[in-house]
């Protein structure tokens, strides 16, 4: 399905926003060892203890997810669709899966935020955002999410750079199309009347950055981008909500681990103080239970979600996360589950080392 999909949107998108959506960096070699990594893991089910009335709800801090499926936050949903980020929100409510809008959106986070209303009363969305440098800004941008009525921050730390993305340097995609703006950049502290500022990166932010974000603001604040076991604990003790393990779907440093490998040494860091989300890779029902059982409390997908939005707008991200809890469904009754957290590590092996 996913493939199919894939397939259809690349018929669907311009050639250079396809590979935009679809690259890494480097030699993308991690673009391709986050799926590998999924690959080379086998779950080893357990029997006669299933049920047929399974409950895939979670609770996070921010809201509650229908399933453990979560959208992660990707840029520019507009060069997918006319519909953009409204599809996806959209979407997503309707599936009662929790939304991570990004900063990098097309569309303003309160029109992001009412779209998911126009489907459901409570929707769950969250904001993504980096440490802007920039005097006021990351002030400015929290109090929109909050004004906007999101559920929670996320707090993106694997980009004290932008990451060198090697499809875009050979196709020379550097600037969204005219009539395409990162709507929530406009009128901030120090930025051009009505336009937009650029999206500030530094590498000079810290921990002392963060615990700013979390004193000024009464949202959870999630951190994502935690690869580093000893980074996780960091983000605890300056009062982290929840980790998010990821790479960024390879697009920031092709000398990481798949985010899948260095998800249960996070999970053993952060030990049960706060949950921990974990993406890059997922792309079928068997990849969320596996990662649930390594100790993720719920997954996020990134281009799965951009692949379905360009194929068929709002309908095409609704079968992706459908096709994704389904399958999560099916794999879950497979191991004897009736709930995510019947899935543990002890139930994990590798491929050809299993003993
Ligand atoms: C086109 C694209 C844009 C992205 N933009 C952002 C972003 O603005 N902020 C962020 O934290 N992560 C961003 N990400 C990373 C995703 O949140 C997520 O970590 C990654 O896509 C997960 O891997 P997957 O695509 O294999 O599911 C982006 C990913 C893609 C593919
Ligand atoms: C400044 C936009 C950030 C987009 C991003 O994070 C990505 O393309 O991976």
């Amino acid at each position: 399905m996913l493939a199919r999909l894939h397939e259809e949107a690349r018929r669907a998108l311009d050639p250079v926003h396809h590979d935009y959506y679809a690259g890494g960096v480097g030699a993308e070699v991690v673009l391709a060892e986050n799926e590998a990594a999924f690959a080379r893991l086998a779950l080893l089910p357990r029997v006669l203890r299933g049920s047929s009335r399974r409950d895939l709800a979670v609770d996070l801090p921010g809201g509650r997810s229908a399933a453990p499926v979560v959208v992660s936050p990707t840029a520019f949903h507009r060069l997918a669709h006319p519909d953009g980020e409204v599809a996806t929100a959209r979407a997503a409510a309707a599936a009662g899966a929790v939304l991570i809008t990004g900063v990098a959106s097309t569309t303003a986070v309160d029109e992001v935020v009412a779209g998911a209303r126009s489907v459901a009363s409570h929707p769950a969305v969250w904001f993504q955002l980096y440490l802007d440098p920039a005097p006021g800004v990351t002030d400015s941008l929290v109090g929109r999410a909050e004004d906007a009525g999101c559920g929670a921050l996320v707090v993106t730390v694997d980009s004290p750079v932008f990451g060198r993305h090697t499809r875009d340097a050979a196709n020379g995609f550097h600037d969204l199309p005219a009539g395409l703006a990162a709507a929530n950049m406009r009128d901030l502290p120090g930025g051009p009347p009505g336009g937009t500022r650029d999206i500030g990166m530094s590498a000079d932010q810290s921990w002392d950055d963060l615990r700013r974000v979390v004193e000024r603001t009464d949202l959870p604040v999630w951190v994502k981008g935690v690869l580093h076991p000893a980074d996780a604990a960091e983000a605890v003790a300056v009062g982290a909500a929840g980790v998010v393990v990821s790479n960024h779907g390879g697009r920031q440093f092709d000398v990481v681990p798949a985010a899948v490998d260095a998800l249960p040494a996070v999970v053993d860091a952060v030990a049960g103080r706060v949950p921990v989300l974990l993406d890059g890779g997922v792309h079928g029902g068997g990849d969320v239970a596996l990662a649930l059982a390594l100790g993720a409390r719920a997954v996020g997908v990134g281009r799965p979600v951009l692949w379905g939005l360009a194929a068929a707008g709002e309908a095409g991200v609704r079968q992706v996360l459908d096709s994704l809890v389904d399958e999560f469904d099916h794999a879950l009754a497979l191991c004897g589950g009736q709930r995510p957290s019947d899935l543990t590590r002890d139930m994990v092996v590798r491929r050809g080392a299993f003993g």
